[in-house]
């Protein structure tokens, strides 16, 4: 503890406690209870400082959100007033300004109590987020709306523990993708990440991907084959649309969670399994269990922190920044696309049932139709009443878990499945939804 005047820290003690903080690799400044920046460590100049630009004696708020007032009293989470009611650390994820644009830092704040247990100063760690970017971004996650921090902030906590993690969205808002980012932001970040889709796998052929074979287990094998649960040693093992799987193997699944090990088809020798799971669904899995169709300890073993990642519709403020990253990622040889006024307006406005990777397939394919380079609203073909598989979707009741698929009607996916001449994979995309959907749709209403 450092001792101080009451209610005061002096000049000396402050620097006495930057020159601690200099041993530290992470940016970190030091505050007085009235918001002022008293001193920053050098990490924390090179990373956020502005040259010929002293922070010294400036409101933090200003600083980092280019405020007039405290954080909490924009609405926001204010670290510093949660500190000071704990009376001890508070952390949270907020977009700050930098010199390269606004980027999404892990706040820590700690307070320094004087002998008489007042707070006189903080500390405030800040760590920048890698794995999402805040403003338009030609790779992985991008989005700065509430709903989308509060998933990415659930996935900074968890990331650094082994714990499993479920996550729970509608088809197209980006399991994958999160997925990976966990996975990136984790201890096993130099392992691999092993993704299996478990939907549409029969039994067998999940127990030989998951598990994999001996030479002459089964006829065709040929010779021994690794599993993925094998493949994933040291690293992630994404199981995508978790709900599909049948209840037999549902056993074996927890089998292998619950001792941590495995045998290969045909094998008698038993192996030691090293994976962290993270698992996906659009499915309500709750609702299954209550149906009896998933397992109960199956589901208690995988939800152990689940995230909802969101629908496009409940992050709406996100989508002109993703459009642009969408049309940065498309960008060719004659130059990267634009798009209008109205059209950004009217895809802000639609209520996208297919979510981001819905948006995605109606910029590619306007891309396809605007000649001179700019997406208007005539090339976006976003007409409700010509697109009937859409129209009895409601965006008034969103429900999390049921997904896009859920918002076509079997009678509508039929009618245009059975009129239409073109591959699955084009269908897909007119439907604006994955290939890996439709055969599942395809195949529940009998035209598989
Ligand atoms: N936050 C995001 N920022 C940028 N692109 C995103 C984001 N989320 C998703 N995408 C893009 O949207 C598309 C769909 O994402 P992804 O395949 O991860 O979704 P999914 O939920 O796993 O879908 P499904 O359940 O149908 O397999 C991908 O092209 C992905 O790159």
């Amino acid at each position: 503890m450092i001792k101080m005047q009451a209610g005061t820290i002096s000049h000396p003690q402050v620097q006495a406690l930057i020159s601690y903080l200099e041993q530290e690799t992470n940016p970190m400044i030091v505050l007085d209870p009235d918001y002022n920046i008293l001193a920053s460590n050098t990490a924390y100049e090179r990373q956020f400082g502005v040259a010929g630009q002293s922070i010294r004696g400036k409101k933090c708020f200003r600083v980092s959100h280019h405020y007039d007032v405290p954080c909490d009293l924009a609405g926001e989470h204010c670290p510093m007033k949660k500190a000071q009611e704990k009376r001890g650390p508070d952390r949270v994820l907020h977009i700050h300004h930098t010199p390269r644009g606004p980027e999404h830092v892990d706040v820590e704040l700690r307070p320094i109590f004087d002998e008489f247990r007042q707070v006189v100063a903080y500390v405030e760690r800040l760590v920048t987020v890698r794995n999402a970017s805040a403003r338009p971004s030609s790779d992985g996650l991008v989005g700065r709306s509430a709903a989308f921090v509060a998933a990415l902030s659930a996935l900074q906590r968890v990331a650094p523990t082994m714990l499993p993690v479920l996550l729970l969205g509608e088809s197209g808002t980006g399991k994958e993708l999160f997925a990976r980012a966990l996975h990136e932001a984790s201890n096993r970040a130099q392992g691999p990440f092993v993704v299996l889709d478990c939907s549409g796998l029969t039994e067998t052929l999940f127990e030989s991907e998951l598990f994999g074979y001996e030479k002459g287990a089964f006829t065709g094998a040929a010779s021994r084959k690794q599993g993925l649960v094998e493949t994933a040693a040291h690293g992630t093992l994404f199981l995508d649309e978790i709900g599909d799987i049948p209840l037999a193997m549902q056993v074996k699944l927890l089998r292998l969670l619950e001792s941590g090990t495995f045998r290969r088809v045909g094998g008698i020798e038993t192996l030691h399994a090293d994976f962290r799971l993270v698992a996906a669904t659009h499915k309500p899995l709750n609702e299954m269990v209550m149906q009896g169709t998933f397992r109960q300890d199956l589901y208690y073993r995988i939800s152990a922190f689940p995230i909802h990642l969101p629908a496009l519709r409940e992050r709406r403020d996100d989508i002109p920044m993703l459009i642009t990253s969408i049309l940065q990622r498309n960008e060719t040889e004659k130059g990267r696309m634009t798009i209008d006024a109205d059209a950004m307006m009217a895809l802000q406005n639609y209520a996208w049932p297919g979510n981001i990777r819905e948006l995605r397939n109606v910029l590619e394919r306007a891309s396809l139709f605007a000649d001179n380079g700019v997406i208007t609203s005539e090339n976006l073909l976003l007409d409700l009443n010509e697109r009937p598989a859409y129209r009895e979707f409601n965006p008034a009741s969103p429900s999390t878990n049921r997904g896009k698929d859920a918002s076509i009607s079997s009678a509508a996916l039929t009618e245009i499945a059975s009129s239409f001449s073109g591959t699955r994979k084009e269908l897909a995309v007119k439907l604006g939804m994955s290939e890996r959907t439709l055969y599942r749709r395809l195949k529940e209403v009998g035209l598989q």
